[in-house]
């Protein structure tokens, strides 16, 4: 199967800090990867040199075949890219429906625009949200009305920057239940702390530490792997 995305010698410095530091990554199409690290690991700067948050310092992305290298968000959303950043990218003042409906309104015209968004919002499990104004949600219930804005834009690819984060028990599970549905159809990266959620999901994953690939591998060899424990218990030590 072919990559739908890679970057070559990707590498975000800021200032003396090399946030990530000359990554070349490769993602199937219809894979769907996690990507795991410490904390400062650069998870987060590199996602966010996918997305076009960040230009890289050096390197290139590519998404199915294209130079993404410093695009804005708005045109790498354009290609068919769903992106849910860490904080919930939402509209407060409208109500759950229609923001999902902005999403679908993009591709589609106004009546399969709202089929769409209904079924995007029972697939969420978040229905009975829909009349809600988005801004009286709770953090985890925002968190979903935002992957329903994802799905709704009908993505190749869906990149999730710590997609479980403050949500309840039974909303992780509905999430996990929706990344491995999406990834039927589409591509998916997660970034992710939250080790129930990734073991849920997660199947080959991609293990970042100090800027760089560290290990490649599936979930389980990682969970065994001591170095890896190592890296993780380095920092927790070194943050006490
Ligand atoms: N805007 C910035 N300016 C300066 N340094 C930054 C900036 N963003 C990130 N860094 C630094 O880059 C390194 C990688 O940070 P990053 O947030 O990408 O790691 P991470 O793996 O996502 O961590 P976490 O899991 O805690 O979110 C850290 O040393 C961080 O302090």
């Amino acid at each position: 199967m072919n990559d739908i995305l890679t970057t070559r010698g990707l590498t975000m410095r800021f200032g003396g800090v090399t946030a990530v530091d000359n990554v070349d990554f490769n993602l199937r199409d219809g894979e769907l990867r996690c990507l795991l690290g410490p904390n400062g690991a650069g998870k987060s700067t590199f996602f966010k040199c996918l997305t076009g948050q960040l230009t890289p310092t050096e390197g290139n992305v590519t998404f199915a075949g294209q130079d993404l290298t410093g695009a804005h968000t708005h045109r790498i959303v354009n290609l068919g890219v769903g992106i849910k950043t860490q904080v919930p990218n939402v509209f407060d003042g409208i109500t759950a429906y229609e923001n999902v409906r902005l999403s679908a309104r993009r591709k589609h015209l106004k009546p399969l625009a709202r089929e769409l968004t209904m079924t995007t919002l029972e697939r969420c499990g978040i229905t009975h949200l829909a009349r809600r104004e988005v801004g009286l949600l709770s953090h985890g219930q925002r968190q979903l009305v935002e992957l329903a804005m994802v799905l709704a834009g009908e993505p190749k690819l869906i990149l999730l920057d710590e997609p479980a984060a403050g949500m309840t028990g039974d909303e992780r599970d509905r999430l996990a239940q929706l990344v491995l549905e999406s990834a039927r159809s589409a591509a998916v990266v997660v970034v992710e702390h939250d080790m129930a959620f990734i073991r849920q999901i997660a199947k080959f994953v991609t293990v970042f530490n100090r800027g760089a690939i560290f290990r490649e591998a599936m979930i389980d060899d990682i969970m065994q792997d001591r170095e890896v424990q190592e890296i993780y218990l380095g920092k927790q030590a070194n943050a006490a």
